[in-house]
């Protein structure tokens, strides 16, 4: 199966309109079996409508075109029972907030079996041995024990492991991870993210991991994409994107890293916001906040295109090479941004 398509999603030219109002703008975009791609940008650039899309679970209003497949099977416009076939089974998606996938009155033990009831049709006492294996997988300590509490008796963190057990009831070939340290402390979030890269080396699921936060982009994530105002405007190996980003928004979320040890006014965030989709600036949507914009780039939108070195960059006006490199790399190779 691997071999004839590699690729276990490939988005083309998807697009999503709200009411008439665009907010994907096309995007192309691939997972291959087993990869984990990161997916960066502020708030409001599409990255969650882009799988929430993918997966069919944008509400009714949401006009959705392009193509999304799924190992070749096109999801764009699929009945709804190829949908679900898909969404939790082949791929899981959770999120930040852990009530948005676990039921608060019902125990935990029973909410994984139900599940593993859906997903793969286990019953009774192999639904109850495997529901206790995945607690042990994502680290939850004494399971037999804990299977029959409420998510309330669990903290924050065990919050998201539970979460991620739930998702993996289905043995997904691909978890979707909106967003999901954001909410926790810095040593719970390493050890959410220590759990991820441990799952997918031991069960080969690809990871698309969807965060503000580049730092832990970079723990997780071999491929990065960055969004801009519903479209990506560079993609490439976290290595490419971290030690010289090409497109003036990579770099920009770059310098707005905060350091856990530097002074504060290292931190140069980007100025402007982003734009409000009802209302794009014309030609690329980044160019009013573009320290390197130029006339061209208030008037045409530059085409996502591969370059030399493999990654895709959309920019007339890309950050010159070799004023790049130094900080960013340094800054990963001294782990600050951990
Ligand atoms: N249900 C909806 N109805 C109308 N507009 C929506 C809806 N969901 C998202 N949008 C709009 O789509 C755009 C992209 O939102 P999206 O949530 O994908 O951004 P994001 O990059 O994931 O941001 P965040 O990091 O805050 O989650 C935003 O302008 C948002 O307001």
């Amino acid at each position: 199966m691997g071999t004839t398509n590699p690729d276990l999603v490939e988005l083309r030219d998807l697009k999503v309109a709200f009411d008439g109002v665009q907010v994907l703008h096309g995007i192309d975009l691939t997972v291959a079996r087993g990869e984990a791609l990161g997916l960066v940008g502020e708030s409001g650039c599409g990255k969650s409508v882009t799988w929430l899309a993918a997966l069919g679970l944008l509400p009714g209003k949401a006009a959705v075109t392009g193509s999304i497949r799924v190992d070749g099977r096109q999801l764009c416009g699929a009945e709804r029972s190829d949908l679900e076939e898909v969404r939790g089974g082949r791929i899981a998606m959770i999120f930040q907030d852990p009530s948005s996938s676990l039921n608060p009155v019902l125990r935990i033990g029973r909410q994984i079996v139900e599940a593993l009831q859906i997903h793969r049709g286990l019953r009774g006492q192999a639904a109850r041995t495997e529901a206790l294996r995945l607690l042990d997988m994502v680290g939850i300590p004494d399971a037999p024990r804990r299977f029959d509490l409420y998510p309330h008796e669990f903290s924050g963190g065990q919050c998201q492991r539970l979460m991620i057990a739930m998702a993996l009831a289905g043995e997904p070939d691909l978890l979707v991870a909106d967003e999901p340290t954001t909410a926790l402390d810095a040593t719970i979030q390493a050890q959410i993210l220590d759990l991820l890269n441990a799952l997918r080396a031991e069960t080969g699921m690809a990871l698309v991991f969807i965060s503000h936060d580049l730092g832990a982009v970079s723990q997780v994530c071999e491929r990065v994409c960055v969004m801009y105002a519903g479209r990506i405007v560079e993609e490439g190996s976290v290595a490419q994107l971290f030690s010289q980003p090409r497109h003036p928004y990579t770099r920009g979320l770059f310098d707005a890293i905060p350091r856990i040890d530097g002074p504060r006014d290292r931190l140069i965030p980007i100025p402007g916001t982003v734009p409000n989709p009802k209302h794009l600036p014309a030609g690329c949507s980044f160019s009013p906040r573009c320290p390197y914009a130029v006339d061209a780039c208030g008037s045409t939108y530059p085409s996502l295109e591969f370059q030399g070195d493999g990654r895709r960059l959309a920019c007339m006006r890309p950050v010159p090479a070799v004023t790049t490199s130094g900080e960013a790399k340094r800054r990963i190779h001294e782990g600050l941004m951990a």
